[in-house]
């Protein structure tokens, strides 16, 4: 056998495993050269810098700033230059293409039409722009030797009130590229039961939702989530250890009802590491939830939430949890399935990407140490 510092995946390798991303947000993941372009295209003139690099780093820089709401102050500057067809058009087409350079297979990104319609946009044009987008950014990364397959999910804002018309246009445009329905924004004062309607509508026409809770608010907000509105997923659902006991040793844990609920069954948590370090969800990589998760074996994933914001990729927050927690392929693989299996797509079209295409990657990858590197590997 190897020893498990060989065992451990290499960036190099971590980036070419498959991927599942199932929570990362258009209006969080735009390349800062992009928008320096698109600003000047649109006439926006609000950008705290114009130089694409130091825009970058303003974002990462405004972000971390332990709060949700300040986070969130953020996303002006990106949504602001998201108001006409074609800006949506090629931030979703980049999104596709960026991911799958990333090794990301399968991806659910989320928007809020709402919040792309001060130029006149109707809201179905702003989804059929970003749907456009999407399948040219599939098309441009397979020209480029990547697989991927990304499906849309409406955001409606939980400071808004428009959380059923925004259900409504999820439905109305299911199979035709969006694949459910989300809530997101500031969590404290904005409880999920707020758009209850929005939910029960959805659970009439069997479709799918996520909700963000238990990230800024903690468990009552999960509660609510799960038992008043019926969500599929947790967007974040990092707070569900204030429901979890450890004894000071670390030995005993005491899950309490809700935890022991989320556990037993299978909800699946979008854990976004990164993100929840700026916005003050938790205090360190190594004190993060997903650690304690992880062994419990809650259904976990890992995501990026907002890579421009984060300066994050799913790769890169892979090899933040191999670095802190010596994850193996085992545990990629583990993540990567568990984000498969929690997708809003049919169950066949689960079943064989992780047959077809997790399950072989990782077998591939975790065979390489058999095969002495040569000169032919340096190519
Ligand atoms: O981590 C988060 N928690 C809550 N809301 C978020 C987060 N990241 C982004 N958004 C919000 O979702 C909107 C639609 O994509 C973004 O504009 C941002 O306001
Ligand atoms: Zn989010």
């Amino acid at each position: 056998m190897t020893s498990e510092t060989t065992n451990l995946p290499t960036a190099e390798q971590i980036r070419r495993a498959p991927k599942v991303l199932l929570h990362d947000h258009l209006d969080g993941g735009l390349r800062p050269a992009t928008i320096v372009e698109l600003a000047r295209e649109t006439g926006y003139d609000g950008l705290p810098e114009t130089d694409s690099e130091k825009l970058g780093s303003w974002f990462r820089e405004a972000a971390d700033s332990g709060s949700l709401e300040r986070y969130l102050e953020t996303f002006a500057h990106t949504c602001a230059v998201m108001q006409t067809r074609d800006a949506l058009v090629r931030v979703a087409a980049e999104c596709a293409e960026d991911l799958a350079a990333d090794g990301v297979v399968y991806a659910e990104v989320r928007y809020a039409p709402e919040q792309h319609l001060e130029k006149g946009l109707s809201l179905e044009e702003v989804v059929e722009a970003v749907n456009e987008g999407f399948r040219e950014g599939e098309r441009r990364a397979r020209a480029s030797g990547h697989r991927i397959r990304v499906g849309a999910l409406l955001t409606a804002m939980r400071h808004a009130a428009r959380a059923l018309e925004i259900a409504e246009l999820a439905n109305r445009y299911r199979d035709l590229g969006v694949v459910g329905f989300d809530i997101a924004g500031a969590e404290a004062g904005y409880p999920p039961t707020r758009h209850l309607d929005a939910f029960e509508y959805l659970k009439r026409e069997n479709n799918h939702f996520t909700i963000h809770a238990g990230e800024a608010f903690g468990l009552p907000s999960i509660w609510q989530a799960l038992q008043w509105c019926g969500a599929d997923r947790l967007g974040h659902g990092v707070r569900i250890i204030d429901d979890i006991q450890v004894d000071d040793d670390g030995g005993g844990v005491k899950l309490g009802r809700l935890a022991s609920y989320v556990r037993d069954k299978r909800i699946p948590l979008e854990m976004c590491p990164t993100s929840n370090l700026q916005t003050g969800a938790a205090p360190s990589y190594a004190e993060h939830p997903i650690g304690l998760l992880r062994r419990l074996q809650f259904r976990l994933t890992v995501n990026t939430d907002n890579r421009l914001m984060s300066g994050t990729s799913m790769s890169r927050e892979f090899e933040h949890l191999v670095e802190t927690f010596r994850y193996t392929f085992d545990d990629m693989q583990w993540f990567t399935v568990n984000g498969m299996k929690s997708a809003f797509l049919p169950f066949d079209e689960r079943l064989a990407m992780i047959n077809d295409v997790i399950k072989p990657g990782y077998a591939e990858l975790k065979s390489e140490w058999l095969f002495p590197k040569g000169p032919a590997d340096s190519a």
